[in-house]
This record gives structure tokens, sequence and C-alpha cells, in this order.
């Protein structure tokens, strides 16, 4: 296994590149360590596949470095890299047992007989498809085939990272939930230096450690699950993570204090430098409860989620939602809304501007 550097990395898919906008991936430099396990979590056309082949080298990208373990590997061949790759579509030989496709990785790199048993037998007790052993792989079942895929990118010990593009795509909802703890499960057995390539919040966060959140080519913020649901540094990210996403609000600044529309909002904590761009709170619903007095507002559709009601609210021509526990009010209702002061953020041109209750103390 091996530490993972990118440093300075820029990537255009033009021969001559004018503008940020012509970069697929704009500036990126960025440590994946050694035996971490890692999200790549962004939107369709976001760079996370050019990012991934720049990894694996099927691209070698315009600008910067990738360094494994320190040895610049930017212009090797992809067979050079010692990469295990997963892809969306089981990668698996039908003709063959399940046995030989996992074994397969191990033989092609001429490892002896023992070692291959002991290692397949292994990998198939962690995914629980011993008594599959000696099925030919043509008769599993999409999700079995695409455990046997999983196995055969985690066989090897000698890998520097593995790498999984979208893997669940090709299983059934009900599945999915099964196979993304079982990954979980296999990474802290197996340990090996992991990245889980995604545009689906869940997957992410119940797989890594670490998510990097990638927005149009860039590294927005790279955290655990909990720190990004509880402090995103970008709005984008606020956005994303979060069912339903943070809600984001214009607001005006004056004397150090902002306001929305012509309600004042406490924020968590003094503001960061002397904004001049776009500013905007940034409050997760979670944290915006129904109250007897505070920012006046009328319900506009009211959801029940299981566990929870979400009340959307407009007011100030925005739209403003709030979890709540129990039924919520009719429709049309007036309402007031309180905001959870230490969750309350103030963001400039996307980007947080206030400082955290801890920095404070
Ligand atoms: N071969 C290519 N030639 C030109 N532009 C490309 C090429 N591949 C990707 N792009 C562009 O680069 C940007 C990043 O694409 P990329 O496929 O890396 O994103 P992604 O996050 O993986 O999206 P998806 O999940 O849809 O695959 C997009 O604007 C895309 O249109």
């Amino acid at each position: 296994m091996a530490k993972i550097t990118l440093s300075k990395l820029r990537h255009s898919y033009y021969p001559t590149p004018k503008q940020p906008s012509d970069y697929a991936l704009k500036e990126i430099d960025l440590d994946w360590n050694d035996g971490g396990a890692y999200a790549l979590l962004g939107p369709s056309g976001c760079g996370k596949s050019t990012l991934l082949n720049i990894i694996s080298g099927l691209l070698v990208p315009s600008e910067g470095q990738i360094l494994f373990d320190g040895k610049d590997v930017t212009e090797l061949a992809p067979d050079k890299r010692n990469i295990a790759q997963v892809f969306q579509f089981p990668v698996i030989y039908d003709t063959m047992t399940v046995y030989d496709n996992l074994a397969f990785p191990l033989r092609n790199r001429g490892r002896d007989e023992e070692t291959v048993n002991k290692r397949v037998m292994a990998i198939a007790e962690m995914l629980e498809v011993t008594d599959m052993l000696d099925t030919k792989a043509a008769g599993l079942s999409p999700d079995n085939k695409q455990k046997i895929s999983m196995g055969r990118g985690l066989v090897r010990e000698d890998v520097n990272v593995v790498m999984f593009d979208e893997p669940l795509t090709v299983i059934d909802p009900h599945l999915k939930w099964k196979l993304r703890s079982k990954l979980k499960e296999l990474h802290q057995r197996i340990k090996a230096t992991m990245i889980y390539v995604t545009h689906d919040q869940t997957e992410a966060l119940t797989f890594a450690d670490q998510v990097v959140v990638m927005q149009d080519g860039e590294v927005v913020q790279i955290g655990t699950p909990v720190e990004l649901f509880e402090r995103p540094a970008h709005t984008f990210v606020g956005h994303f993570i979060g069912s339903p996403g943070m809600n984001v609000l214009p607001c005006t600044l004056s004397d150090g204090q902002a306001y929305f529309g012509d309600q004042l909002v406490a924020l968590e904590g003094a503001i960061i430098g002397e904004p001049s761009g776009r500013t905007e709170i940034g409050i997760r619903p979670e944290f915006v409860t129904l109250a007897a007095s505070g920012l006046a507002a009328t319900v506009s559709k009211v959801s029940d989620v299981g566990r929870h009601t979400v009340v959307e609210c407009d007011a100030n021509g925005s739209k403003i939602s709030a979890i709540i526990d129990g039924a919520g009010p009719e429709k049309g209702s007036p309402v007031f809304l309180s905001f959870q002061q230490n969750q309350t953020r103030l963001y400039v041109d996307g980007w947080i501007a206030t400082q955290s209750q801890e920095a404070q103390s």
C-alpha cells in the first residue's frame, strides 16, 4: 500500500486551455494516506473520472505530479502502477468458477498455488461466498457477480490502492446497503488504501473515513462525514450533503451583523475578514425549529419522511426547510422559525466566513 500525493494537478482536454472553464480539473493538491478509506464525491461532470484516470495512469495530467510514497509516477503506464480497480459493471470471466476468478489476479502474477489458495479462501470468507467457489460465474446473480468483481480487486496484497468506480450502480436498491456495509467491513479487515468514487452521498458517507467533495473540477472540502455535515466549508457541500440539504439564504451585513430581510440573524461567531462578495446564511434544516417567536414564515409544504417531518416554509421570498419530530402544521399556516445560533453560519461567495464557537473559546 502507498500514500498517494497529487501535487498541483491540473487537467484540460483542450490542447491550449485559455480560461479556468477549459480545465476539467482546476488545481488539486491532495494526500491520500496509506490505509485510508476515502470517497470521492461529486455530481456528474465534476471531474471524478478524470481524477481516477490520472491516478490509474490512463490519463497523463496537463500539469502537476502524482507520487506514490514520494516516487513520481506521473508518466508511468497503468500496468506498472500496481492498482486494482473495480468498475460499475462486474469484470469477471463467466466460464470460470468463482474460485478461479478470485485466483486470477494472483496466478497472473505468478504466485504459487498455496499462496493463491490461502488468499482466495480468506477473501471468499470475508465476502461470504465460500459456498459458491465451485460455481461457474455465469450462473451468479448481478450482485454476486459484483461481489466477485470486488473480491478480484481486493485479493492481491501488494497493490498501492484499490479504486472503486461507482461499484453499486448495477445492484438492486435493496441489496445496495448490504454490499455497502460489506465493503466498509472489508476495509477494516484488509486496511488497504481505498478510493470509492460516487455521486451518491449515502454511499460516500457509509464507506469513507474521509470524504473528498468535488465541484466543477475543484476539491471544495475534505473531511469526515460528521465534519461535512456539521460544518460545510462551502454552500455546495451544505446543499449536496444532507436530505434536504442546508438552507442557503441571501443576507446583508451591517455593523458586523447579518440580516435576512429585516430580521437580525445571530451567527455562530465573529465574521472573518471584511466580506465584499455575495453573502448568505447557511443553516441546516435539522437546526431550524418552529417557535413562539422569530422569523415570520408561511408553511408551503409538509412531508412525512418516516421518523421526521420536513416542513418547507416561505419567508422573504426564500424557501426554508425545517426537520421536526411529530406531525407538522397545515400547509398555509403562519409560523415563526428559530435558528440554532451555534449552527448558523455566514458564507461569502460560497465559502464559510464565520469563526466556529470552538475557535473563539
Ligand atoms: N474525453 C473527454 N474530452 C473532452 N472533455 C471531457 C472528456 N472527458 C470528460 N470531459 C469533460 O471533463 C469534465 C469532467 O468530466 P468527468 O467525466 O471527469 O466527470 P465525472 O465527475 O466523472 O462525471 P460522471 O460521473 O458523469 O462520469 C466534464 O465537463 C466533461 O464533459
